[in-house]
């Protein structure tokens, strides 16, 4: 984020933006939306995230290109968060950590995203092997659609919010990490105001901007001093822009200049 700027794009092949772009809604226009994003956005922001779903609607095939996706974002200096917000009891979830944090796994990534929801500690395998192999994890706490209040704002026994215990676990977990620590939390930059204690220690995932309704002006409001933290993320508002890779990068670098300015004077 230093180096390149705070934010993170995501790659989201829907079938409508396939469409915009005058590509056809299967693996060749998969493949065409993937390399195209790759090549305008991979050697100049800090996080490319695809999200899985759009991939494995078409398949094996789907998630070879993934796989590609991956390599060659990596290949060219991005990071790479893979959105696959897996969760699952233990024992299956070490199997997930394996699909995305093992070294040498086709599509190992620099971090993940996790649901929390089957309990913190299930998240575990995760957690430990994104350590041992310099990678991270991101757990969703206060997600950016109006229906996640629902569970995520929910008072557990002892009076603290659902998402407040998920973010108090994150801060554990990075305890003593410096500048940062590997395991982020997901907020969402359309909640007006977070309502939750942020002091996690790690990156803030801020979905929601552009398609979604948040503005880069609204995350001074949304993060109050954990602001410096946070890495916004945007994918349809920076996809609609293409296929043309100029557009792309202009639209990508008007983000991040609408971000730095709000960081800067709030
Ligand atoms: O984990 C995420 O990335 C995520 C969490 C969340 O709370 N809200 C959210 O929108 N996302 C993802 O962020 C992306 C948002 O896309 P746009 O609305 O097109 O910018 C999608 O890939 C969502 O799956």
């Amino acid at each position: 984020m230093r180096e390149r700027g705070p934010l993170c794009v995501g790659i989201d092949p829907h079938a409508a933006l396939l469409a915009d772009w005058g590509l056809a809604d299967d693996i060749g226009g998969l493949e065409r939306f993937s390399r195209t994003v790759v090549e305008a956005l991979a050697d100049r922001v800090a996080v490319l995230k695809p999200q899985s779903a759009f991939f494995e609607r078409y398949g094996s095939k789907g998630v070879a290109v993934l796989e590609r996706t991956v390599a060659d974002a990596r290949a060219a200096g991005a990071l790479v968060l893979m959105d696959a917000k897996r969760g699952d009891i233990g024992s299956t979830m070490a199997a997930y950590a394996d699909s995305f944090l093992a070294k040498g796994a086709p599509l190992f990534s620099d971090a993940v995203t996790v649901s929390p929801y089957l309990g913190f500690g299930s998240l575990r395998p995760a957690l430990d092997l994104a350590r041992e192999n310099g990678a991270g994890v991101f757990v969703l706490a206060l997600t950016s659609n109006p229906e996640g209040a629902q569970v995520q704002r929910a008072e557990t026994a002892g009076g603290r919010s659902v998402a407040q215990l998920v973010l108090d676990h994150i801060a554990a977990e990075n305890a003593g990490a410096e500048p940062l620590g590997s395991v982020g939390a997901v907020v969402g930059a359309t909640l007006g105001d977070a309502g939750a204690d942020l002091a996690t220690g790690g990156p803030l995932l801020a979905p929601g901007i552009g398609a979604q309704g948040a503005a880069p002006a609204d995350l001074p409001g949304v993060f109050g001093a954990s602001v410096g933290r946070v890495l916004p993320s945007v994918s349809r508002g920076v996809l609609r822009h293409g296929p043309d890779t100029g557009a792309l990068r202009g639209a990508a670098e008007r983000f991040a200049d609408g971000v730095r300015a709000a960081v800067a004077g709030s």
